[in-house]
Formats: C-alpha cells, structure tokens, sequence
C-alpha cells in the first residue's frame, strides 16, 4: 500500500451527503477468530480488532481481490476514495496493476513501527492471506505495514527534521564520526551496489516485497555451472527476524542531544558490534505522525535507546534516565518495547521490509549471520555474486578441464588396468582427484616459456591425457629455480608411485617447447597433481584418490620447504592450505575429515555419492540438497560445527561436461552416461 497516490477529495460537500459517508463506530463482521471493525476515534478511522488473544502465526484473514488495469486506474480510480484503500499488484511494462482488497483486507491500519499482522499476496489465487506475527492480546488493534517512509496522510517533515537527517546521514559516512563507534548510525557500505533483479515470473510478495523462490541445484538446462553446496541461507529467503529494543519518543529538537547521550554512555547501552547482538545496522531515528484529540496532526520522533537485554527490567532504566538524561528525555521519561531487525536488510529488494520494522542499512556481505529458530548463528550465502561469478567463461573453462582430466585420468587407469590383464582390470576403479591453485590464483600465473599464455593452455583439450597440447603432469618447478628435482628423485617417486617414464614427464626443466606455468610467489612452484583410487590395486583400503592426493601435495610441499630459498612460513604450505581438489565423485566421510585436516580451500566434484558422500547433507535446507536430497551424502563435513576449518564445496550442474558454447558441446560426455561408465559400485567415493 505505499504505492499509492494522493487522495482526490470528494466533490460532494453538502451536509447531508456528508452525513450519510460518516462511519459508524462499529460494523459488524462475521469470521472465525471474531475479529471486529471498530472506530475507535483518534483520527485513524475505522481498524481491525481482536476480541480475543490471537497466537502467533496465525492466519487471520485471507481477502480476495478486485484489479483495476493501470489505464482505467489512472482515469478514474485515481481521482477517488479507492486511492487510499489500493495498492499496487503487479508492475508490468512500466505500469501498476491495482487492487483493492475486498473482505477485512481494507480495513487494516498502518503501524509506523511494529506491525502484528503480515500479508503475503498471492497472484495466483487473486487474493492476499494476512497473518499474525506474534501474540495478540484481546482488544488489540491488528495492523499491518503499509511500507517504509511517510505516507500519503502524513504532513511533509519540517525543514528541521530533513535537514537534521540529512546532518546524520553525512555523519553516518563519516568513518571517523564518533556515532559510528556508537554501532548506530551506520550506513552500508554497499547499500548502492545491487543491481536490480531480474524479473521471475513466479515470484511471490510478502508485505509488499517480492520474493523469489531460491534456485534449486537439480541439474537445470540452464544457469550456472556450479552450485555450491551449503546450508548457508540464500539472503533472497532468509527470514526477518526480530528483537526487543527499548524506544523513547522525544521532541524533533532533542535528537542531537540524544545522540550524544548514547554517546556518553556506550557501557550501560550496550551498542556493541558483536555479531547476533550488534545495533550498527539500525538507524536512530523514526518519525511517524499522529493526530492528538483535537485533530491536529503530531510529528513524533521515536529514538532508539538500547536492545532489551541492555535494560531487562524497565524501572531500573527509567531511574537511570532520569538521572543521567537530563533534559533530553524529560521528568518522567517513558520508554518503551519497540521491535528492531536482527541483521542489517541482506538485499535491496528487501529493504522495505525490513524498514518496516526499524529503519536500518543494506548489507549484502554473505558472512552475516542471521540466528535460525532455535537461536543459533547461521551463515548467509550470496547465491546472486556465485551466479555472477559463475557467469565468467574462462572460470568455467578452468573447472571443466580439470573435470575433463579426472575423467580423462580415471578412462586411461581402467584402459591401461584392462590391457594388462583380465585380473588387472577388476582392480581398477574409475575415480580420480586432481589438485590445483583455485581459479583467481592461477589466472595470475605466468608462462616461464612464453611458448603459451596461461589462457592458451586453458583452451586446450584436457580430455586428451597425452599427446600436443596436453597439461603436463604433476609438479611445475618454480619460475627460474635451479634446482633439479634428480635429488628428491627417489621420495617423489615411491609417494607418487611413478614409473622412470612418468617421472620423465614429470621432471621435465622449462623449455621453449614445454608450457610451464608458475606462481607470482617466488620460490614457489605451481601445484598440478593427480590421484587415482589404489584401494584395490594396491589392497589398501585407505588408498582412497583424495587420501592419495593429500599425501602427494604434502610430499611436494615438503621438499619447498626442506630448500631454504623456497621456504614458505606461517603454514602457507601446509597440505591443501589454500588449494582446490577437483573430484569425480562427491568425497565419502572418512576423505571429507583429510580434507578439514589438510585445510583445503575448495572441493568440487561431477557426481553425488547417494547415501555416502560427506558434503551433500541430506540436513540441508531443500535450495541446497542434490537432486531434493534422493543423491548426495547425509552429511555437509564442510561446515561442520565445532571442527576447526570449513571449506567451499561446488558440484557441477550442467547435464554434460563441456561449455555451453562449444562446438563439440553436443558429443561431450553427459553425466549419467559418465556415471554408469565409471561407477564404483559399493566402495565409498
Ligand atoms: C486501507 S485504509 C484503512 C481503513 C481506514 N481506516 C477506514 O476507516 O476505512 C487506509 C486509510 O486509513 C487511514 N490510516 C491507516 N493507518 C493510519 C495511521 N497509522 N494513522 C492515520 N491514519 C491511518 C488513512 O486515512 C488511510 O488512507
């Protein structure tokens, strides 16, 4: 209902016409809770009222409605009584679809602050469903939030209150400005950053706000070729969830003073930034106006003094204010229980929302935690900035060649197993694990050759293992290290499980012929490593790819560090600190535990492992289950709580493992044929 327009005024002023619209002050209405239209005076006309406690979430009301198209609107509606009872439905075109709802739903008021109903309209049905947001007393008016912001019955603020928050928002972004230390008047850092969203045809609008239904990881034919796997909350759903927080209406005069009261006493407020108890997201100040008894229309400037917690028991906060607040607050300063967001509003678009309940900043930073039902921290997860990074060709390239050599790797273990013996091939097992830098690592690395650029070399094709234009295998040496890697011949041999021709390969010095790529970091050799599964091969049940992989990283990062010159301190180099492990399959449990040992940075992989797998987690919200959780692992050892490091996880969602552009797109390997091709049967991943 804030998109609306002013109110035409009636042209029938007679007496008599007038007497005849005047409102009785009660209407009678028949519905099940007993809700009741009353006026009760005081300027707000009629409302809706509980004659009984209502519980919270309850569904009190569900109104049709009747449309208007936007042309006769415009013509006509506008210039009515309606413009102060529709709102706008749908935008179309750059025009309003209008509705007025019909039952109840017209004759809820407006609460500035803390509204007890929601709605949510539903496009579908045509009609809008209104629900309590917490208990309700008997008696209580319901009402609803018509949006942020004044409203069209509302006087325009007086130059003194524009211009005293215009003082606060420049002060706001003054970082050296001691309100911000306050946590209070903060302002977003990327409050002007979203971009607008595109629209979903199957949105829905939750106090006038659209929602969009978060995106599930089922394989689509289209969108991002990596999803990530978390239970983090897509910022798109997440809940409003709200606290107590102590109120006091003051003059419009006071408000500087009262900022440097909050000022003074930062201990006893308590406005710390401390994660879930943090009040830097909220603003200071609301203002709203009423109409006093003689129908004169009031400018209030609520203030807000402090979460609940702070002052858990009221007396005790009006004695202290008394004392300490001087004049700001008055004689008998009167506080009161006002409700006030938990988090900062996690997207633009849900801004009003949030505004509803306490004017407050966007921040769109992912790793805000938003408490779930039970009160814990959760993490948010920025599905919009995955998309658009998912949106880059080349980083898509890079992850789908390190797919194809997995693929390629655990094709050449089964055909080598098969020609060398009947015995042999049942010993294989098509898994592979390839290790390397993440994408925003390798982009920088260099060609110690100059033969290819880093962005030739990711346009070969990486399903060939052998032959021109193949990545090399294993370890590149340092860009201009002159040591030979003859003296560690013998360990990376027997840890890699080498043959003298792989380690020729393997060994190979740059050359002009060679594409050799290196870290920026000096000393520091670029990390390209294989694994395959050796359970059977080697009747080691511990063989698993990714155990191998980690043993076979460690034994390279050993040999850095066992050279002065290449020495990397502060566990930079520790296992798979800061690397990224590229899988066939999702890693069982026991290779998901290596992989919080090792500190891996990111794990993606091709296929769920159902009922096995140790990062799909079954537990996990729906928008983050494989396949609505009929694939993938009951677990998500990622961000397991109480373990001492957490790490990405992406799986890929294209049906085929190729680029949506590319020519021989059609002919790539589709991932259902892959996983009959190289199924591994009942072994764990
Ligand atoms: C959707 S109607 C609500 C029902 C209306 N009170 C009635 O008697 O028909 C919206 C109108 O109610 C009045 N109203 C709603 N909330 C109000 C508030 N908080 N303060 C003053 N007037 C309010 C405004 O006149 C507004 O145009």
């Amino acid at each position: 209902m804030v998109e609306t327009h002013l109110p035409a005024l009636s042209a029938d002023r007679e007496a008599h016409v007038q007497s005849l619209l005047q409102y009785p002050s009660s209407t009678p209405h028949l519905n099940r809770f007993g809700l009741s239209i009353r006026d009760p005076g005081g300027g707000r006309g009629r409302g809706v009222y509980a004659t009984a406690p209502l519980a919270a979430d309850t569904l009190i009301e569900v109104s049709p409605v009747l449309l208007f198209p936007p042309a006769e609107y415009a013509e006509y509606g506008s210039k009515t009584q309606l413009d102060g009872y529709t709102f706008v439905w749908k935008r179309t075109g750059g025009r309003a679809v209008m509705a007025l709802a019909l039952g109840l739903g017209s004759l809820f008021n407006h609460h500035p602050i803390a509204p007890n109903v929601k709605y949510v309209l539903d496009h579908a049905t045509h009609s809008i469903s209104y629900t309590t947001t917490r208990a309700v007393a008997e008696g209580e008016e319901l009402t609803i939030s018509y949006g942020a912001g004044r409203m069209w019955w509302e006087p325009p603020p007086s130059q003194e209150v524009t211009e005293r928050e215009e003082q606060e928002k420049r002060q706001a972004q003054d970082p050296d400005h001691a309100a911000m230390e306050m946590g209070r008047i903060g302002l977003s850092d990327d409050e002007d950053e979203q971009e607008p969203s595109s629209v979903d045809k199957s949105k829905r609008v939750e106090n006038g706000i659209e929602v969009r239904s978060a995106p599930g990881p089922s394989r689509p034919a289209t969108g991002p070729a990596m999803h990530r796997i978390t239970a983090g909350v897509d910022p798109v759903t997440v809940p409003l969830a709200t606290r107590d927080a102590w109120i006091i209406d003051i003059p419009p005069t006071s408000a500087s003073s009262a900022v440097k009261f909050l000022q003074k006493h930062p201990a006893e407020l308590q406005n710390r930034d401390d994660g879930l108890h943090s009040t830097r997201h909220l603003r200071s100040f609301r203002t709203s106006t009423s109409v006093d008894t003689n129908g004169r229309k009031v400018a209030r400037t609520h203030f807000l003094l402090c979460l609940r917690t702070a002052f858990p028991d009221r007396s005790r906060l009006v004695s202290w204010l008394r004392t300490e607040g001087g004049s700001v607050f008055g004689e008998s300063p009167d506080p009161y229980i006002g409700q006030v967001p938990v988090i900062a509003a996690p997207t633009k678009e849900r801004l009003t929302e949030w505004q509803a309940v306490w004017p407050c900043i966007v921040r769109t930073n992912a790793k805000e935690l938003v408490p779930d039902n039970g009160g814990n921290p959760v993490l948010l997860v920025d599905r919009k900035g995955d998309e658009k990074m998912w949106h880059d060709t080349q980083r898509v390239q890079w992850a789908c060649n390190r797919f194809k050599r997995c693929v390629a790797l655990a094709r050449h273990a089964l055909k080598e197993a098969k020609d060398q013996s009947p015995e042999a091939k049942t010993k294989a097992i098509g898994s592979a694990v390839h290790v390397t830098h993440p994408f925003d690592t390798a982009r920088h690395f260099q060609s110690a050759s100059r033969a290819m650029t880093w962005e030739e070399r990711e346009g070969c094709d990486w399903s060939q293992l052998t032959g021109p234009g193949a990545p090399i295998v294993g370890r590149l040496p340092p860009c201009g290290a002159t040591t030979t890697w003859d003296s560690h011949k013998e360990r990376i041999i027997s840890t890699l499980g080498m043959t003298e021709a792989q380690w020729s390969v393997f060994n190979t010095t740059p050359s002009a012929s060679v594409a050799v790529y290196t870290s920026p970091s000096p000393g520091v050799g670029t990390i390209e490593v294989d694994a395959l599964d050796m359970r059977l091969a080697l009747r080691n049940p511990l063989k698993h790819a990714v155990i191998s992989a980690v043993s076979r990283v460690s034994t390279l990062r050993g040999i850095d560090r066992s050279n002065s010159s290449l020495a990397v301190a502060n566990g930079a180099d520790y296992l798979l600190t800061g690397l990224a492990l590229f899988t066939i399959y999702e890693p069982c449990i026991y290779c998901c535990m290596a992989l919080v040992h090792s500190r891996v940075s990111e794990v993606y992989f091709l296929l769920p492992s159902p009922g096995r797998g140790g990062c799909c987690g079954a537990n996990l919200p729906p928008s983050s289950q494989c396949d609505r959780a009929n694939d993938g692992g009951i677990y998500a050892i990622q961000e397991q709580k109480g373990l001492n490091h957490a790490f990405t996880v992406w799986r890929w969602m294209h049906p085929s493992l190729a680029l949506p552009h590319e020519a021989n797109a059609q002919s790539a390997d589709a991932l259902d044929d892959l996983a009959t091709e190289l199924h591994i049967g009942l072994l764990d991943p």
